[in-house]
């Protein structure tokens, strides 16, 4: 798969590349935040597709999320948005091998909701098939093009012959790019078709309007409320929440699960284990005195950190995959109770279960949540400490081959 970042000019003109001049492409947009099941099927539909009729196979990301540059652009100057994205390594590559036009690499600023980062999504992406992925910098500018100047440069510049939508896919300003109004675009000019695929999942679920953090109140994962009520007891729970109804299959059930520490319910969704990437960085050298070595992650995380509590889940690195115990909070047991400030900072850190001898730092690493197991708690003595992450690695474990035998 051919990665090319491209970054619109301040008038919102995306600098296309010229695939071919004569071979045609069957193209998808969105932001496919999680690469979930839903959107894994339209990608799948767009590769299938470009197959069948000997075509580029064409996926068109937007990064950052939209709804996190209209959010920041609507409160004012608020967070600067840089014009250029990716992360470089030290030769001024971007680091997932892509290629990029235009732009000046200052970092991006920090979008804690997002779900994965661009280098996850690609990742991802490639999995399903795709020859191209064409990552649009998503900016002010560019999201002030109507859908119908939009579709005239997929098809003028890329080729477009088919365009791959979800059944409710909105684009262009105002959103108002849709199945119906590409249709009747694609009629009117005669020149490409457009393929819908129908909503996938199990239907709707109800979420919080935005992120909002519940910390589980006791050991064992949570179940989402809803599945035990009656229609009437819901109506009135999701009625006095101000709660929306979302598809099933859709980023946003996917943050509010998290959000909730029901990581059953998002892998579902996601069609993988909900995972975290980031560097491993010093903490306080005190896990190893207690005998429970830890990598904490530091830096910028990429993906969408669940709710605080200790998790059963595994951390990768280079290849090699180990279980592990891992704790996402602000470690309550060493903070000063008299100072609200005091090693407040919400920290995630992975024992490695069994092994004492690792040297990761400076490694970036991927945490897999497997299951929520407890919520953190503050204890009395390092004894207590002690005696509970030796019981929250042997939980982990059984969770995690019991995982293993079903699967
Ligand atoms: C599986 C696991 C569970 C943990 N649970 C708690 C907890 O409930 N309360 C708490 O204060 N700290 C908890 N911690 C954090 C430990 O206090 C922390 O690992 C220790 O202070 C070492 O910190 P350091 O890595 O900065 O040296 C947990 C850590 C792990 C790995
Ligand atoms: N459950 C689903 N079934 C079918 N298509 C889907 C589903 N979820 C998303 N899509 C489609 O995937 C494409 C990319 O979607 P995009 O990420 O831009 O936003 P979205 O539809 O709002 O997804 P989400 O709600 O998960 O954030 C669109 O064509 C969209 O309609």
């Amino acid at each position: 798969m051919k990665v090319i970042r491209l970054v619109p000019d301040t008038d919102g003109a995306v600098p296309w590349p010229v695939l071919d001049k004569e071979k045609r492409s069957v193209v998808t947009i969105g932001t496919f935040d999680g690469v979930h099941k839903g959107h894994a099927a339209v990608i799948r539909r767009t590769a299938e597709l470009a197959e069948k009729y000997g075509s580029f196979s064409v996926v068109i990301m937007f990064d950052p999320r939209p709804s996190f540059v209209h959010s920041h652009s609507s409160i004012g100057p608020g967070i600067h948005i840089p014009a250029a994205p990716a992360p470089v390594q030290d030769d001024g590559s971007p680091q997932d091998g892509s290629i990029q036009f235009g732009g000046n690499n200052e970092p991006d600023p920090e979008d804690p909701e997002a779900i994965s980062s661009a280098g996850q999504r690609i990742q991802w992406i490639r999995d399903l098939g795709i020859q191209y992925l064409l990552i649009v910098r998503y900016t002010p500018g560019f999201a002030r093009q109507t859908y119908i100047n939009f579709l005239g440069q997929l098809v003028g510049k890329l080729g477009m012959r088919t365009l791959v939508l979800g059944a409710d896919a909105r684009f262009g300003r105002g959103l108002e790019g849709n199945v119906k109004t590409s249709r009747t675009v694609a009629a009117s000019t005669g020149v490409f078709e457009v393929d819908a695929v129908e909503d996938q999942g199990r239907g709707f679920t109800w979420v919080f309007p935005d992120v909002q953090y519940h910390v589980p109140d006791s050991a064992g994962e949570p179940a989402n409320p809803l599945n035990s009520m009656s229609k009437a007891d819901r109506r009135a729970w999701t009625k006095k929440h101000h709660m929306v109804r979302v598809r099933d299959w859709s980023s946003s059930h996917v943050r509010d699960a998290l959000a909730g520490g029901r990581i059953a319910e998002a892998a579902e969704v996601l069609g993988r284990s909900p995972q975290i990437r980031g560097e491993v960085v010093h903490g306080e050298a005190r896990g190893r005195q207690l005998g429970f070595p830890t990598a904490n992650l530091g830096g910028t995380i990429e993906g969408f950190i669940p709710v605080d509590g200790v998790y059963a889940g595994y951390v990768t690195d280079a290849g090699h995959r180990w279980p592990a115990a891992v704790s996402v909070g602000t470690k309550e047991t060493f903070r000063d109770a008299a100072d609200a400030h005091s090693d407040s900072e919400r920290v995630v850190e992975a024992y490695i279960i069994d092994e004492t001898g690792l040297d990761l730092y400076g490694h970036t690493v991927t945490i897999e949540f497997t299951a929520f197991m407890r919520p953190q708690a503050r204890f009395g003595s390092f004894q207590e400490l002690i005696a509970q992450l030796g019981e929250d690695s042997q939980r982990a474990k059984a969770i995690i081959s019991g995982r293993r035998k079903t699967a």
